[in-house]
């Protein structure tokens, strides 16, 4: 499938329509001799503090895009950049502040901290897991075995997780989110810690719900991953939509500039990346007659 500067596109059907979405998040200062409210860095810190002297971070900013179906969306960006907000914003766990997401189903969240207990061993954190996704307790007992299965841990599946290794636990909660066969699936950097058995299996798995024309939003440092894994690629810096396009694209400009940022120049490398940034389409979002939301690019 083609990938447009803008994004839009007219041969696939909308899946999430993100519309101008504003995330702020508001955190007490530490006000100790040594924090941060110190006078000595009053003036800097007070551009940043609204009126109750709280601080107000912009993790995202006036993102808009559109996920289609059969799109695999890697997502990438700097520590900070706000990848994750994003992808709670996606999944209905952050309210945004401002503008608002339209979904056509209910986005599944797998996360690295995806609430599981510990204590209990993989098969019960299975049902656990599967019955907080809404399942009725004959699904689970239907697809328990291809859970476990895709989890490749059929040896250990009756000890605790918590005598997992973090590639363990991720295989885990990576095959309970795609037991419900989501048709909007968000994965933060859950497919980092396996190994690659694992890596193939998430791989083919995420194949079948994009063929099965759903949408996959996939955050990962691992360039290599959204390459292998994605269609299509986003990439956000400090709370701004830089660019979207092909993973090769991306993530060669994302490359370019964090090695400008950290061994370049990086007046240069904002320039550049504020250059793209301003290059991008504006998008404008549209309420169809059939009460769904689609997209056009407009020039700014
Ligand atoms: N609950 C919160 N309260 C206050 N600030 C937050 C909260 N969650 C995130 N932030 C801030 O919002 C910004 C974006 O954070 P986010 O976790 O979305 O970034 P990220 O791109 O996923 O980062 P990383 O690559 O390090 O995981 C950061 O500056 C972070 O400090």
């Amino acid at each position: 499938m083609a990938v447009s500067a803008s994004g839009v596109r007219w041969d696939a059907e909308p899946s999430v329509v993100v519309d101008q979405v504003d995330v702020h998040y508001r955190t007490k200062q530490d006000s100790s001799p040594g924090g941060l409210s110190g006078p000595g860095l009053l003036g800097g810190i007070r551009r940043r503090m609204n009126h109750s002297g709280n601080a107000v971070k912009h993790a995202l900013h006036q993102v808009s895009f559109v996920g289609y179906k059969g799109d695999s969306i890697g997502i990438v960006g700097r520590n900070g950049s706000g990848k994750s907000t994003l992808m709670r914003v996606l999944a209905g766990l952050t309210l945004p502040t401002g503008g608002a997401v339209y979904a056509q189903s209910q986005p599944v969240l797998l996360g690295v901290n995806a609430a599981l207990i510990s204590s209990l061993s993989g098969a019960q954190n299975i049902r656990l897991g599967c019955l907080a996704m809404g399942m009725r307790e004959d699904e689970v007992d239907s697809k328990f075995a291809s859970i476990v299965d895709m989890s490749g841990l059929e040896d250990e599946i009756n000890h605790p997780m918590n005598t997992y290794s973090s590639g363990m636990g991720a295989r885990l909660r990576f095959a309970i989110a795609c037991a419900v066969d989501p048709e909007i699936l968000l994965i933060d950097e859950a497919l980092n810690t396996g190994d690659a058995q694992f890596k193939q299996r998430s791989k083919q798995r995420m194949d079948v719900i994009r063929e099965q024309a759903g949408t996959v939003f996939l955050v990962s440092h691992s360039l290599g991953t959204i390459k292998d894994n994605c269609n299509r690629c986003i990439w956000l810096d400090k709370g701004d939509f830089v660019m979207d396009g092909t993973p090769e694209d991306v993530t060669k400009e994302y490359h370019d500039f964090v090695w400008r940022m950290t061994e370049g120049n990086k007046d240069y490398g904002m320039r550049i990346r504020n250059e793209i940034m301003s290059s991008r389409p504006h998008l404008q979002v549209e309420l169809l007659e059939s009460g769904w939301r689609s997209a056009k690019a407009v020039s700014k």
